[in-house]
């Protein structure tokens, strides 16, 4: 897992990383400019030859001239735009800027024709996580500018102008794409950020993540490589009973589909055995829609202690405050809580801390408001989820692309899967059903939040390839098998 560090922290840890493993600063950036330009190539051979390369004065820039030598090798057409003199530029953009061949144009500022530039590729190096100030002078002239060309626009490690722990403050660099180097940056992953972010890429330097773990981070971005072991192997002689028993409530009133979708998902997602809870003619519905379910009426109340799982909200409508407060007397596992259910929690506080202790909150942001007040931004927002699943020994599943998890020990993951195509109606019901299932295998809630949140976001991602723009819920469901075939869990 990659811990993600504060940018104040990059220039120790490359330090102490150089040191451990021998190598000077120099070959480190050269190691991120060689990564750059792999992933570069991947993309780019072929389709375009010319590139502009904006280099500020500090190691953000100095990767820039690494990266210019390097793809001026690969038979691009690359010029380099300078802003600062080689004496008042940082140690290593020296070097670099001593190694560039003979067949890079080189531009000093203001001394350039950005009509030049405008059919080319842009690439920004102007300020990595040492920017300390908002743009000013000439390189918030040269962001402006290069924010109004529309050839293809790439950021080095983190858009010049964003901090890489805080809100933006005035303008930024707006990319296309973001190569950010070892870990994401914080800033990249929430969504006031995300115009001038475009698709994020992690480039390997080769710090190997339990480096990173060396300075306490309490945040991660989680890969397929560490989903990969999280999940529970079965074999030949498992049977259903293994796969968990689970229970979902909901589906009253109009909204019968909302825990149809969860049970559907449920069972792709490995359940042995779904039981749903609904009222009158949603009955029958769920029957129709969902075969290998289980459709209990409200004695079902009396018996939780049968299931290993239970799964409450989607579609559940508003409920008298005491059918929650039963049931999380009535049982001491944690269940997953959503739509409705963090609805009346939202209107009881007085609940909160009879939620069984390991439980699963999954709100999407305006359910998140309705529990714990308006933020002004998504950084307070993080900082609020982190104190309430510490407050109240929860996980709390905050839905929305990066998708993070706090913990009741005070740690905060990043989900790495998932597009824009899935914030369509029903999405967080298909989670709901993939979480609790994976808690009545017998997951841990933490390995069942964070392989939930990685499988519907990889299913997502695999259902947009055909479905695009016209992806529903259901879509996500029917590609829950492929995910699991693509991360080889059988
Ligand atoms: N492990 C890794 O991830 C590696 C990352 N690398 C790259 O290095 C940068 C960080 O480099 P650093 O030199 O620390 O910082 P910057 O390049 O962002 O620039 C800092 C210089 O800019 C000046 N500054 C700061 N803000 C402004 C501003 N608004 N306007 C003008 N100038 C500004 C600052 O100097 P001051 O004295 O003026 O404050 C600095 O000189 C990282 O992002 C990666 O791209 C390494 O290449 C390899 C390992
Ligand atoms: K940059």
């Amino acid at each position: 897992m990659l811990s993600i560090l504060p940018g104040k922290k990059i220039a120790e840890l490359d330090k102490s990383y150089a040191r451990e493993v021998g190598i000077s600063s120099w070959e480190l950036m050269e190691r991120a400019a060689e990564s750059f330009v792999s992933w570069f190539l991947k993309g780019f051979s072929g389709v375009q030859e010319k590139v502009f390369i904006f280099s500020g004065p500090g190691n953000n820039g100095g990767d820039g001239l690494a990266i210019a030598r390097l793809l001026s090798e690969k038979g691009f057409a690359v010029s380099v735009v300078l802003f600062s003199s080689k004496e008042n530029s940082s140690v290593d953009w020296q070097v670099n800027f001593d190694k560039l061949p003979e067949g890079i144009s080189r531009y000093q500022y203001p001394e350039i024709d950005f009509e030049l530039a405008s059919s080319a590729i842009i690439i920004d190096a102007l300020f990595g996580v040492g920017i300390n100030r908002a743009l000013g002078g000439e390189y918030l002239e040269v962001v402006n500018t290069l924010n109004q060309l529309s050839g293809k626009k790439i950021s080095i490690d983190i858009p010049s102008g964003l901090p890489s722990d805080s809100l933006v403050e005035g303008v930024a660099f707006l990319a296309d794409m973001t190569v950010s180097f070892q870990f994401p940056k914080l800033s990249l992953l929430i969504p006031e950020h995300s115009k001038y972010v475009g698709d994020l890429h992690i480039a390997d330097i080769g710090i190997p993540d339990s480096f990173l773990d060396q300075f306490g981070s309490n945040k991660s971005f989680v890969q397929a490589s560490d989903i990969q072991k999280m999940h529970k192997r079965f074999d030949n002689f498992s049977h259903k009973g293994d796969f968990g028993r689970i229970l979902l409530i909901g589906g009253r009133g109009g909204k019968v589909g909302a825990i149809i979708l969860s049970t559907c998902s449920a069972m792709r997602t490995g359940s042995g055995l779904v039981h749903v809870w609904a009222e009158g003619a949603s009955k029958d519905v769920i029957h129709i829609s969902c075969c290998e379910a289980m459709v209990e009426g409200e004695k079902i109340l009396d018996e939780l202690d049968k299931f290993d799982a239970l799964g409450i909200g989607p579609g559940l409508g508003e409920v008298p405050q005491d059918l929650l407060r039963n049931i999380f007397q009535s049982t001491g596992k944690p269940m997953v809580l959503d739509a409705d259910a963090l609805n009346v929690l939202s209107k009881h506080p007085e609940l909160w801390d009879l939620i069984p202790k390991g439980s699963i909150l999954t709100p999407h942001l305006k359910e998140f408001e309705r529990l714990t007040g308006k933020s002004s931004h998504h950084f307070e927002r993080l900082d609020k989820a982190s104190e309430y699943a510490v407050q109240h020994k929860v996980y709390l599943v905050l839905k929305g692309a990066f998708t993070s998890i706090s913990t009741p020990d005070g740690k905060q993951y990043f989900n790495s899967t998932g597009n824009k195509h899935m914030a369509t109606a029903g999405s967080g019901d298909v989670l709901t059903g993939m979480i609790t299932s994976f808690l009545g295998q017998g997951y841990d809630p933490l390995n069942a939040s964070l392989c939930g949140v990685f499988h519907h976001g990889l299913a997502g991602e695999i259902a947009s390839k055909t479905k695009a723009r016209g992806m529903i819920a259901t879509d996500i469901i029917e590609s829950i098998p492929s995910s699991f075939l693509e991360m080889q869990i059988d």
